[in-house]
């Protein structure tokens, strides 16, 4: 495994009143899809927004390229060079695609080449270029959402759950894309609960139960294990969706 790029060490964080993060440890190594597991509630996406600097952490480190992003603002970890995908996704949908891509790019302006190398990673964007985004069907605005994000160049991508809702032959063309972004050692970070999904992209994998990760090791190892599978995520023989 390569180094980590981004590591929590007992992380706990809370929404309102609510403990929701109970010492999170999690490494995602550099240039490669991590899965980020685990039941309804177990805190995968509070895991992501806390990362963000969406929820109020308590206790623990995050660090990001060997420092510490602990506590920083939203914009200044952004800055930092982290993308988030949220499971809303965030797109504008009265504005076209291109109007979508061009807020989300610096000043306004898109890198040609970035361009051309994201609709090579999503085509449909280039057919519904100058189409209202709330037209897209919900691939297509995943697609969106992704592309928006890696407009600028990031280091770290966290995306929450883009499968959910989608059709097996979206989903297939979703896997190609990642498949693309894998091929091109992007960092992701990436929750999921389609399991035949996370089998077929993801290198590393963590399980989250009750707001920790209670397993992490490499995918390979979690896919090959139906124990396992059945003891972190309550899977049983012919389940998988
Ligand atoms: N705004 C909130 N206020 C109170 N509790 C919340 C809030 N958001 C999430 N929670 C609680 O935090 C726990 C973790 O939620 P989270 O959404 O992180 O889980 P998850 O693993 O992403 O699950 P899912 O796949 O269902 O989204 C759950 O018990 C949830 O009810």
């Amino acid at each position: 495994m390569s180094e980590a790029l981004l590591s929590l060490t007992r992380v706990c964080a809370d929404i309102d009143q609510y403990h929701i993060l109970h010492g999170v440890d999690l490494a995602v190594p550099k240039g490669e899809l991590t899965m980020l597991l685990g039941r309804n509630g177990a805190g995968k996406s509070t895991t992501l927004r806390t990362i963000m600097g969406l929820t109020t952490v308590t206790g623990g480190d995050i660090r990001f390229q060997g420092q510490p992003i602990t506590g920083q603002s939203t914009p200044r970890i952004v800055r930092r060079g982290i993308a988030f995908v949220p499971e809303n996704m965030g797109i504008f949908s009265l504005l076209t695609v291109r109007e979508n891509m061009v807020l989300a790019a610096i000043g306004g302006t898109m890198d040609p080449a970035r361009l051309e190398w994201i609709v090579d990673l999503f085509p449909p964007l280039k057919r519904f270029w100058d189409k209202p985004a709330g037209n897209l069907s919900g691939g297509q605005k995943q697609m969106l959402a992704i592309a928006r994000a890696i407009i600028e160049p990031r280091e770290l991508l966290l995306i929450d759950e883009p499968t959910k809702g989608l059709a097996p032959a979206i989903i297939d063309d979703l896997a190609d894309a990642f498949e693309q972004l894998k091929r091109q050692q992007v960092t992701i970070l990436l929750v999921e609960q389609n399991f035949n999904f996370s089998r077929r992209l993801g290198q590393s994998a963590a399980v989250m139960n009750d707001g920790r990760v209670v397993w992490s090791g490499s995918m390979t190892e979690l896919a090959q294990d139906d124990n396992l599978q059945h003891q972190l995520l309550g899977l049983g023989m012919g389940e998988h969706q």
